[in-house]
């Protein structure tokens, strides 16, 4: 059996990371959303071969069991005892280590998927939680819709649909280690954005509040070793855009744009500084079917 279906970014609305466990694990707070900027993935059983095969047109991905989507699956064929050749190919557009969740939207797909092709029954709840032994994006991604996700990412509270609202993202040519980036929150004083604020703005559907209340603990670790952080952020508020951040541990940031034509003229200006920008709507609030 065969399937093709995309896998959305994620964006980071809102991030705060109110402590750091005892174990070093962080507890999250966050608001995260969907965007139509997504993978393909073609998912398909075989009988040719017992093993996980996974291709990619995208030389940055590993192809093996350090690849997520391969993770996912063995984790679902493994828990669900299914014997059964699989092979897996990943049409990427999702830029890599981006903040963007690319791997793990990419696990969240696999199990979406894998529940359908064997018609397990298992609620998103239940492949979640599956997900969780990946990545703590993968919790979120499996819903891929608005939520507050919060725990280690594992506690996924689905929110209302974002009013109409467009994003235009820069990623810049630098690469950021999220683990590097993690490791430095217990040392670090960070602030704390208004995550109540922004949870108010998305109840009462009210833009302005949202646009003025996105947020980012995690920006300050980033921006210290990186100040194209900051540059792009400046750039985007002077080009037009109502708000701006970094999403997760970076180094893609994005600007909030209330109208398409805004929003284009922000990415046109953006386009002569910053070769990667993409310019996008958040994921209709349904899961991600091709
Ligand atoms: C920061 C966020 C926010 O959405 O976005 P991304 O930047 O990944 O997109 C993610 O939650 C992030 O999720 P994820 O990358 O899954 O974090 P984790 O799995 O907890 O940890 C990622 C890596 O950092 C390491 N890690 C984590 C916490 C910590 N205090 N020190 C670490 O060294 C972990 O061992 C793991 O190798
Ligand atoms: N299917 C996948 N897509 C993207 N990255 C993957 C995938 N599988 C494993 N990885 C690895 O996971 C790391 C995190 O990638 P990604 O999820 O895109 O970043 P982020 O967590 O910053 O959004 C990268 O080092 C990448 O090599």
């Amino acid at each position: 059996m065969k399937r093709i279906v995309r896998a959305p970014a994620k964006l980071n609305l809102g991030l705060d990371a109110p402590f750091v466990h005892p174990d070093g694990s962080i507890e999250w707070r966050m608001v995260m959303t969907s965007i139509g900027l997504s993978d393909h993935l073609q998912i398909e059983t075989t009988n040719r071969h017992s093993k996980i095969r996974i291709f990619s047109d995208s030389s940055f991905l590993p192809n093996d069991k350090r690849n997520l989507a391969y993770q996912a699956a063995h984790l679902f064929l493994t828990k669900m005892n299914i014997q059964t050749g699989l092979e897996i190919s990943i049409k990427k557009n999702i830029p890599v280590a981006a903040g963007l969740g690319g791997g793990s939207t990419d696990a969240a797909a696999v199990l979406r998927t894998l529940n359908e092709i064997f018609e397990t029954g298992l609620s998103f709840d239940e492949l979640a939680q599956i997900g969780a032994q990946v990545d703590s994006d993968v919790p979120y991604c499996v819903f891929s819709r608005t939520a507050l996700v919060s725990g280690r990412g594992e506690i996924v509270t689905p929110l209302k649909k974002l009013p109409k609202m467009w994003f235009v993202l820069a990623k810049p040519n630098i690469s950021v280690s999220t683990p590097r980036i993690l490791k430095q929150v217990a040392t670090t004083p960070v602030s704390h954005p208004p995550i109540d604020e922004l949870l108010a703005g998305i109840e009462d559907s009210d833009y302005d509040r949202i646009a003025a209340n996105i947020g980012n603990s995690l920006e300050c670790i980033t921006s210290a070793s990186h100040p194209q952080i900051d540059t792009l952020k400046s750039r985007l508020i002077e080009y037009g855009a109502d708000g701006s951040q970094m999403s997760g541990s970076g180094p893609t940031v994005f600007g909030i744009c209330r109208t398409e034509s805004r929003a284009h003229r922000v990415y046109n200006s953006l386009s002569g500084f910053c070769h990667e920008t993409y310019i996008t709507q958040p994921e209709c609030d349904t899961h991600p079917a091709f």
